[in-house]
């Protein structure tokens, strides 16, 4: 890591083991008055009153343990959060000496998931690899994360303490940068923001605006996307009314990516659901899964294992309901003795995806947090 930290500025003893940066507010929390390692008990605990905030990340497998706390300290911001200096004077210097499985691997998995959709019973699969990091100098976490939120244009940014999850856990740090908005409640009001069907962005802008139009016109990512937006639609309707639904999905964009997206509205219909009642839900939609849910999960497990908290959710809850959750992508887990990482990126499959296109789709999001990590 560390080339140069700022001379005026010393580590802040603040620096918080839990954080979320959105444009629409923000939290920080330190510390942890209880562990949840099951995300339906810290669901109960919310709904029943005995608690009044919940933080963390789930995992994507239902049977993961899930690093979610009731922290002691909590700081609500606005907006945006602000990296304090001193993380920000800090370059992370990490390299990729790994990938799990090697491009070609992958390419071959991505080639096999896309034959058995085309062979029926599976309408679409989102299959991940992995990139193993190493860094000469301890890697901070705090200052992955300022460089995260300071890239993203909306400056979106988390980090996961993920001891409370414990075993393996113990010790790591998830860090990241989410565009996609699982879930958000604020008073009544409930928010998605699923994406799926993406282009990666050129420096050119002539090329990148191209590749904008060409993702908005093309019916491949038009199907990809109509399965999240399915999927969200029939596990909201039972907890939610006035539920709206655009019929399109619009163009958005990271520095890195153009994604399709669509924004979701509705009502809580009953005032006890919190936003962690409805992420664990929608939780995983087909933009991390596939569908239907079950086949696409089998094909996961079958061809990558398991993912532990890559593509599950990352945010919070307290017990007036409110919250808001990021689907766990554009991210990387610190190893406990910050010597290395392991990055993770992803892309939904359906019977016309390109196995060349898809590498170079996961290529391309894995870049969001490798310059993060000073690896490109
Ligand atoms: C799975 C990832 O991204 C998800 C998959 C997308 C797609 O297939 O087009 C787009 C955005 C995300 O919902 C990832 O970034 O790892």
């Amino acid at each position: 890591m560390a080339s140069g930290p700022h001379p005026d500025a010393a580590r802040p003893v603040t620096a918080p083991d839990f954080l979320l940066s959105r444009h629409t507010g923000s939290l920080r929390t330190q510390g942890s008055l209880r562990a949840f390692p099951d995300p339906a008990d810290a669901a109960l605990a919310l709904r029943s009153g005995r608690c009044g905030l919940v933080v963390g990340a789930i995992g994507f497998e239902p049977d993961a343990p899930a690093a979610l706390v009731e922290p002691d300290i909590v700081v609500r911001t606005d907006g945006p959060l602000e990296p304090p200096a001193y993380f920000r004077s800090l370059r992370t210097r990490a390299r990729v000496v790994e990938e799990l499985p090697s491009t070609e691997a992958h390419r071959r998995r991505v080639a096999t998931a896309i034959a058995g959709i085309r062979a029926g019973g599976l309408d679409k699969v989102v299959l991940a690899r992995a990139v193993r990091l190493l860094a000469d100098d301890p890697i901070d976490p705090h200052a992955v994360c300022a460089a995260l939120i300071d890239s993203s244009p909306s400056a979106d940014g988390f980090l996961v303490d993920l001891s409370p999850a414990g075993g393996v856990h113990s010790g790591r740090i998830l860090v990241g940068s989410s565009p996609e908005l699982l879930v958000r409640r604020r008073g009544d009001v409930v928010e998605c923001h699923p994406l799926a069907g993406s282009a990666p962005r050129s420096r050119d802008t002539s090329v990148d605006q191209a590749a904008g139009r060409a993702l908005q016109a093309s019916g491949k990512d038009a199907a990809e996307h109509a399965f999240v937006v399915d999927s969200l639609a029939t596990a909201l309707a039972p907890l939610c009314r006035d539920l709206q639904i655009p019929e399109r999905p619009s163009l958005t964009s990271t520095r890195e990516m153009w994604h399709l997206g669509t924004r979701i509205r509705g009502r809580v219909a009953d005032p006890r659901t919190t936003a962690l009642d409805l992420a664990l839900a929608v939780h995983p939609t087909p933009a991390v899964c596939g569908t239907p849910t079950d086949e696409a999960r089998r094909v996961i497990a079958g061809l990558e294992g398991r993912r532990g908290f890559y593509s599950g959710a990352v945010g919070w809850a307290d017990a007036g309901g409110d919250g808001d959750w990021m689907v766990t992508i554009r991210c990387a887990e610190i190893d406990a003795d910050r010597s290395g990482a392991i990055a993770w990126a992803g892309g939904g499959l359906v019977a016309d995806s390109d196995p060349d296109d898809e590498v170079a789709e996961t290529a391309a999001k894995l870049r969001t947090v490798l310059t993060a990590l000073g690896a490109v």
